[in-house]
């Protein structure tokens, strides 16, 4: 408990004005969180991306991260790059998170909503963004800024008038507990 919930924790037991808890995470910080999050379930060892699509209302109609196609085995199919055989590198096959979010999508469109993403879209993803309706990308690293698929990226966003900006977190990291103690955090009866 910080100071400020001992302080309304105090304020409730002696029936005095309760203020608002303060650190909560903004909305900006909430969806790339959920996009961070969702990296987490992938499978490839070198790189995870995950992908949060967020209406005007601030609603997530979809997430998604890199991974295999449906009913081709993460355990068959290779994750491996730079193979001498090149159908045994995992580039044919992985479908990329921004996609795999588009086509979870749980509305009937995403025409003017926002994906949040931990990398800069490549040309391919950045076509079926523009394809879709997506109006912005919100971005945490820009590391293949340099290659030509991400400056391909950033031609079509240009001309398709879809806005990008990269997510400069304030904080370096949000802490995920499970072992919270519901009995402290609860409002006494
Ligand atoms: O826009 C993108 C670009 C890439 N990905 C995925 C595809 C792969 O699984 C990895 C990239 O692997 P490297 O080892 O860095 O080549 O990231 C994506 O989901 N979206």
């Amino acid at each position: 408990m910080d100071l400020v919930e001992k302080i309304n924790d105090l304020c409730l037991q002696t029936n005095q004005t309760v203020t608002k808890r303060e650190g909560y995470i903004d909305w900006c910080e909430y969806f790339m969180a959920v996009a961070v999050l969702a990296a987490k379930r992938s499978k490839d060892p070198s790189c995870q991306v995950g992908a949060c699509i967020v209406n005007k209302d601030n609603i997530i109609v979809g997430v998604g991260y890199n991974g295999m196609p449906i009913g081709c085995s993460d355990d068959e199919f290779p994750w491996s790059k730079n193979t001498s055989s090149p159908l045994d590198n995992k580039h044919l096959y992985v479908c990329h998170a921004e996609v795999n979010a588009i086509l979870n999508k749980n509305s009937s469109d995403v025409k003017g909503c926002s994906i949040y993403v931990g990398l800069f879209p490549c040309n391919e993803c950045a076509k079926v963004i523009i394809q879709s309706g997506i109006k912005e990308v919100v971005y945490l690293s820009d590391k293949n800024a340099h290659k030509i698929e991400y400056i391909a990226s950033k031609r079509m966003f240009d001309s398709a008038k879809v806005i990008y900006r990269q997510f400069i977190p304030q904080r370096s990291k949000i802490e995920i507990n499970f072992e919270v103690d519901w009995e402290l955090t609860s409002p006494k009866k």
